[in-house]
């Protein structure tokens, strides 16, 4: 089995970004063996403290960023690090050209109850226009060099694109190194099964709602086929499910606090797994727009977020077309 580097290299990937995508698994590794330790580590449960959007913050949560954020500094390859736990940018060497984004840890209200959680991160340049701080990670999900996640499930695997297709690697705790156990991931177009938290039913769109219902009519209904519900409640092994067996998965603006409409971040979730999916042959939008297509106007902005095999977000977008009505994301 081949490893990471190597193939990286035969891809004719940057050494510069090779490090930096090392270095993230170099965290990763950490975090795993952290997360496996679990109650011995002495790090689960939360903090006294709350993230910049008012989130509770697990232990791990700080842990995990602090360890990624440090260890890409170190590096002196990366010009500036934006993370989901941070308030602001955090500048690195001002020469360097990569800019990382990053969900240390994703799911986290899995962490207790010892169910996978993941790590995300969007690798982009820095721009050719000067820009400073938060400004320097303004740019469209098109401008992503690389994206990948770490799902700490079972195993330990690395799902990561450089514009190149997608590819999984699995990590042999045995010799420390990810190994490359699918050379090519791609979403089958079709699927018979969706992913979406039911609890927020009626607090959607009236599009989400009309498409969903038809996907329960099952055979009696208009899509003539039964549908399968899953929800791991962590974006990174909802979305690892739909690309290793098909799927949609959605979490779509609704209504529940008009101040905070859409739940996933554009940054650090939506943006690096919708590159991930395209590449893979899937579809991600808002419902009404290509997510990488997006012009972030801040660093925690969020979206309303549908992905997966394409046709059946094809199926989706087109309640979406096809039924008037206000859009809860503004
Ligand atoms: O609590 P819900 O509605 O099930 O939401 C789950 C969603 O929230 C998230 O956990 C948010 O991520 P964080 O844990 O990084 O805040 C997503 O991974 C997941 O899709
Ligand atoms: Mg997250
Ligand atoms: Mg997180």
């Amino acid at each position: 089995m081949q490893r990471l580097i190597p193939v990286l290299n035969s891809d004719h990937v940057p050494l510069h970004l090779i490090s930096v995508i090392n270095t993230l698994l170099t965290a990763a590794k950490e975090i795993s063996h952290r997360l496996h330790q679990g109650s011995l580590a002495g790090t689960l449960g939360s903090t006294l403290d709350e993230n910049i959007q008012g989130e509770t913050q697990k232990k791990l949560d700080i842990v995990s960023n602090q360890l990624i954020k440090t260890m890409l500094l170190e590096t002196n390859l990366v010009h500036a690090v934006a993370s989901e736990e941070e308030d602001d940018v955090v500048m690195g060497n001002p020469d360097a050209r990569y800019l990382v984004a990053f969900d240390p840890l994703d799911g986290s209200s899995n962490i207790d109850i010892n169910s996978s959680v993941g790590t995300i991160f969007s690798i982009l340049e820095k721009p050719k226009h000067p820009a400073e701080g938060k400004e320097l990670f303004l740019q469209t999900g098109d401008e992503q060099v690389a994206a990948g996640y770490i799902l700490y499930g079972p195993s330990t695997m690395l799902v990561l694109t450089t514009g190149q297709g997608v590819r999984a690697y699995t990590l042999d705790h045995r010799v420390g190194e990810f190994l490359l156990t699918v050379d090519k991931l791609t979403i089958p177009e079709e699927t018979q099964e969706f992913a979406i938290n039911m609890s927020n039913q009626r607090f959607w769109a009236k599009p989400m709602q009309a498409y969903i219902q038809d996907l329960l009519a099952g055979t009696e209904g208009k899509r003539q086929k039964n549908f399968n519900m899953r929800w791991n409640a962590a974006m990174v092994s909802d979305v690892h499910r739909v690309l290793s067996r098909s799927g949609i998965f959605a979490y779509p603006a609704d209504c529940r606090d008009e101040n905070k409409p859409c739940k996933l971040r554009l940054l650090y979730e939506a943006n690096p797994m919708s590159f991930i999916v395209e590449q893979a042959g899937g579809k991600a939008s808002t419902g009404y727009e290509r997510i990488m297509s997006l012009q972030p106007t801040e660093i925690h902005q969020r979206v309303s977020v549908i992905m997966g095999s394409r046709q059946e977000v094809n199926t989706c977008l087109s309640y979406y077309k096809s039924i008037e009505c206000e859009r809860l994301d503004g």
